[in-house]
């Protein structure tokens, strides 16, 4: 495949793809714009060498990925502009896709064609090289949105890329793609930061994390998550997280309705169907690790 790969982003992402796509090519160059955070990533060896400027670090590579926050992509596309060649593939890992599209056009006049936008579906809630994990992508998918006119090899290469990493490729639209992840991603991190910013502030008086276990710990580990990455997300995906917020206030409401009525019956129909569509989740998930 390409001699050189450049990481932009040298974190959790950045660094787990560039510790498995080692094979894949010559020479592993790093960007970041925490220094400790580079110095660290050439110390474990997931990069070979750091650069600090983007561009000298794109400039001779022959594939870049860029893994920083969606909400620096545009100012990168900026940097990056002088220096983009039309045989080197470009794409990147951000969890919004819509933003990074209009970023690209408000930069480049029109999507360049071999900027192939990308999502691999598959993280943590920590942040930074030292989570990187060469498994990462193992059997999880990638979401990739290509646009009409998206150079057929670039996203042939970015395919390759993926897959050599482990993880399953699939197209989608990136409005759509938006609309998902809204639902599956991004409104369960809104709820989970909402949730422990609100008990956090209880237990300031009362103390109340000493007894809390398992159903606090599963709810809310999605809040240790780095907070300027989802503010960026949140800020990116915004109309279709409000929709969302807006079916889950009534969802609520509906639910301290029967609270408030013990109405029985109908709590139980609730949490019965919650439990189905949860078991209905974990089947399809299972299946696609088969
Ligand atoms: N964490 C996840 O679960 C997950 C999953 C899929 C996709 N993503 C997406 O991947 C991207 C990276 O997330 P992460 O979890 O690896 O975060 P991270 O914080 O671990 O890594 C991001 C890195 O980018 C660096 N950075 C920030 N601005 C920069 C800039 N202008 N130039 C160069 N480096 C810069 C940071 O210093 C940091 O080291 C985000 O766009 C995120 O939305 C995250
Ligand atoms: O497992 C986690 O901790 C994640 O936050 C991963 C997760 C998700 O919400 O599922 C987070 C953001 C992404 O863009 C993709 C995956």
């Amino acid at each position: 495949m390409s001699r050189r790969l450049c990481v932009i982003g040298v974190g959790l992402i950045g660094g787990s793809a560039a510790r498995r796509a080692r094979g894949l090519f010559g020479e592993i160059i790093g960007v970041d714009a925490d220094s400790d955070n580079l110095e660290q990533a050439e110390a474990l060896g997931v990069i070979d060498r750091g650069c600090d400027h983007p561009e000298q670090g794109a400039e001779t590579a022959d594939f870049v990925l860029i893994a920083t926050p969606v909400g620096a992509i545009e100012p990168l596309f900026r940097g990056l502009q002088p220096v983009w060649r039309s045989d080197c593939v470009y794409t990147d890992v951000g969890s919004t896709k819509g933003n990074v599209i209009e970023a690209a056009r408000r930069v480049f006049g029109k999507v360049p064609g071999n900027f192939i936008p990308g999502h691999p579906i598959a993280g943590a809630e920590r942040s930074g090289v030292e989570a990187a994990d060469s498994g990462l992508f193992e059997g999880k998918r990638v979401i990739l949105t290509p646009l009409p006119d998206s150079a057929p090899e670039a996203l042939a290469r970015v395919e390759e890329f993926w897959t050599y990493l482990g993880a399953k490729v699939e197209q989608m639209e990136a409005g759509r793609h938006d609309e998902v992840l809204a639902a599956t991603s991004h409104l369960p991190h809104v709820l989970a930061f909402t949730l422990a910013r609100m008990l956090g502030r209880k237990d300031e008086q009362a103390e109340i994390f000493r007894y809390a276990a398992g159903g606090f710990r599963d709810f809310t580990r999605i809040a240790s998550s780095d907070p300027r990455m989802w503010l960026d997300i949140c800020r990116a995906n915004r109309e279709p997280l409000l929709q969302l917020l807006g079916e889950y206030e009534t969802a609520l409401r509906e639910v301290a309705a029967l609270i408030r009525s013990d109405d029985a019956g109908r709590l139980y129909a609730c949490f019965s169907e919650a439990r189905s569509a949860r078991e209905k989740f974990l089947q399809l998930t299972e299946n696609n690790h088969a």
